[in-house]
């Protein structure tokens, strides 16, 4: 289990609390595996070194920790969010009406703009556990923080409280994903590719696949993402990001924007990729999306977690409150 830091060159650390920090990555699993292989000459054993203290905090706020016991695969947390709080500071501006303006106030007054920085406290106090194999669905009304609270898991912002742990680097898939607009799809497919990390040839192995998953025209492919609708933007980068198997992918209304073939495809992707026992978050407002994808819900409602349970009970919940805010 690590905790999701945003280190530069994507790195993750693996670790339990109270315990020695180690790093998770592949270039020590195929070192093991080589040594397994390939006999060598013993070699005179160097005292050992003492493990390194883990990191207190990083720049994110966060901290690392290291799993103690061993547990089941579907009972291995992905994610572990502690507490987590998170703040923005934004800056209104504000006009100061003086001298012959004194009497236009607001948008007349042509006196100099007054920066006043305001606190929006987007997450408060969030705790839960995500587990391999969980479909967990964000639920809330515009502005509660599930997007935030996804950026947040995601690194992409720092917790101004608490902490996320997490086992492996989360991908946030969100409507505006990060592809070129200026570059064909074809090369945003290779761009993408490269990003989540395949390699080159494995991304060119995977080209037919992701192309006739998103749906697009091949017409389409040599043409600079900015002429795609924001359907076909969106279909492709799904399409990108699904065709590797992640251990934690969050999906944040990046769905909503696809044709319902489209939809129906991505649905059983994310199912599939839960079977992989993958976590996979949905952040969505077409609840019927959520009752088909998930197996859990969380409801969030001003930064806060009002419930964390089954699809069935939190939905119904859920509806019956915003009902009875309408009737209000
Ligand atoms: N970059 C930002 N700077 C300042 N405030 C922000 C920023 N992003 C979000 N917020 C504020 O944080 C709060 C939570 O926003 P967030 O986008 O996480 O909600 P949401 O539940 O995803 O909303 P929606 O369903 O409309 O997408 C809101 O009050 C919003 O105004």
């Amino acid at each position: 289990m690590t905790e999701q830091t945003s280190s530069p060159n994507g790195s993750v650390a693996t670790g339990t609390p109270g315990e020695d920090v180690e790093t998770k990555g592949t270039a020590g699993q195929d070192a093991q595996q080589q040594t397994a292989a390939t006999p060598r000459p013993p070699v005179k054993k160097a005292p050992a070194k003492k493990a390194p203290a883990p990191k207190e905090r990083d720049r994110t706020g966060l901290k690392t920790f290291k799993r103690r016991v061993p547990v089941g695969p579907r009972e291995r947390p992905t994610v572990i969010v502690d507490n987590l709080h998170v703040t923005y500071k934004v800056y209104a501006t504000g006009k100061a009406a003086s001298g012959r303006n004194a009497e236009k106030k607001g948008l007349l007054a042509r006196t100099p703009a007054i920066r006043r920085a305001r606190e929006v406290h987007a997450v408060r106090g969030i705790s839960f556990t995500a587990y391999e194999g969980d479909s967990i669905g964000l639920v809330g009304t515009n502005g509660s923080g599930k997007s935030t609270l996804c950026s947040a898991i995601a690194g992409l912002v720092p917790a101004a409280k608490g902490a996320v742990y997490s086992e492996a680097n989360p991908t946030l898939l969100g409507v505006g994903a990060a592809l070129m607009n200026e570059l064909s799809g074809e090369r945003n497919v290779i761009l993408g590719g490269l990003a989540l990390g395949m390699s080159l040839e494995e991304v060119r192995a995977k080209y037919d696949e992701i192309v006739e998953f998103s749906g697009l025209k091949p017409e389409f492919l040599d043409l600079p993402m900015r002429t795609y609708s924001q359907g076909m933007g969106a279909r492709l980068r799904f399409a990108i990001a699904a065709s590797v198997s992640h251990q934690v992918l969050m999906i944040d209304e990046a769905l909503s924007v696809g044709d319902r073939q489209f939809q129906q495809r991505s649905e059983s992707r994310i199912r599939d990729l839960r079977e992989q026992a993958g976590t996979v978050f949905l952040v969505s407002h077409a609840l019927p999306t959520i009752t088909k994808t998930c197996n859990r819900v969380l409801w969030i409602d001003q930064g806060k977690l009002i419930m964390d349970g089954g699809v069935d009970e939190v939905i119904t919940a859920y509806t019956e409150s915003e009902n009875a805010a309408d009737d209000e």
